[in-house]
């Protein structure tokens, strides 16, 4: 493992015509860590996972993930899973057909692991049905199983727990957790400020682009006052409205 952060964004940009979604963002994680990035909505966090998982371009700026530039497409996706917060799934496929499907994509021969992490999200059962007899939960752990299925060095997940029954959540938070304790860097963007209480080992607060807070849970609840949790902090970092300011504004 090199000294290189996981992720590393320098002055990282993305307009929308006259609008600002990510405003010069410098952030770094470390591997192994697990990030918890968290903002309102429209804080531009899907912007900017976007931008680091090579969907979309910046304006300016620039950022390394797994060492490689986001520039570098070829290099950076095969390093890379991401779960999105509507993961991509054919209906019409079944379950196993489909993660076969994305390991075929990644160019891996993945049937092993395919069905040992079906047996871990409890999908063995219906993993011969089609998909579009699955509920939102089922296809949620399917799409983290499809973002897993080639052992990325960076797991980006935009919400993996919305939706789930408890025990679901559960398995989902178990695995962040066992995948970050064999090295695996996870970027992990929620509004379910538990999960990242849980497992964050450095969380991230977005406003308006730009990080209004930056450490360990404890530390930024630390700060606020003896019981201060990480609710506390959101609501005393963020302001209320969720909107996006213009080019030109500081
Ligand atoms: N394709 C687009 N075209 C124009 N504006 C966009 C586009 N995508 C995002 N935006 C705007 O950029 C800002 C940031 O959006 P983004 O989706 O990155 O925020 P977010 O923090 O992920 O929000 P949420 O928590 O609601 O998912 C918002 O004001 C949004 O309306």
């Amino acid at each position: 493992m090199s000294d290189t952060p996981a992720i590393a964004t320098d002055s990282l940009r993305k307009e929308y015509g006259t609008a600002v979604a990510v405003r010069d963002l410098d952030l770094t994680v470390s591997h192994g860590e697990v990030f918890g990035f968290l903002g309102p909505n429209g804080a531009g966090k899907t912007s900017t996972i976007r931008m680091l998982t090579t969907l979309q371009e910046p304006t300016s700026g620039t950022a390394t993930v797994a060492g490689e530039s986001i520039q570098r497409r070829e290099r950076v996706t095969p390093r890379i899973g991401y779960l999105p917060e509507e993961p991509p799934v054919y209906p019409e496929l079944t379950g196993r057909e489909n993660l076969q499907y994305v390991a075929g994509l990644r160019g891996v021969a993945a049937d092993d692991r395919i069905e040992t992490l079906l047996e871990r999200f409890g999908l063995a059962e219906a993993a011969n049905r089609a998909v579009a007899g699955y509920s939102k939960g089922m296809k949620q752990k399917l799409g983290l199983i499809g973002a897993m299925v080639h052992e990325p060095e960076v797991l980006f997940l935009d919400e993996p727990t919305a939706g789930l029954d408890p025990r679901a959540a559960r398995t989902v938070k178990d695995t962040i957790a066992d995948v970050s304790e064999r090295g695996v860097t996870v970027f992990l963007s929620t509004h379910i400020l538990p999960v990242v209480e849980e497992l964050g080992d450095r969380v991230g607060v977005l406003q308006d682009g730009q990080l209004v807070a930056e450490g360990p849970p404890e530390d930024l609840g630390s700060r606020l006052g003896e019981d201060a949790d990480l609710e506390d902090v959101f609501l005393n970092v963020t302001r209320s409205r969720a909107s996006v300011g213009t080019v030109g504004e500081q």
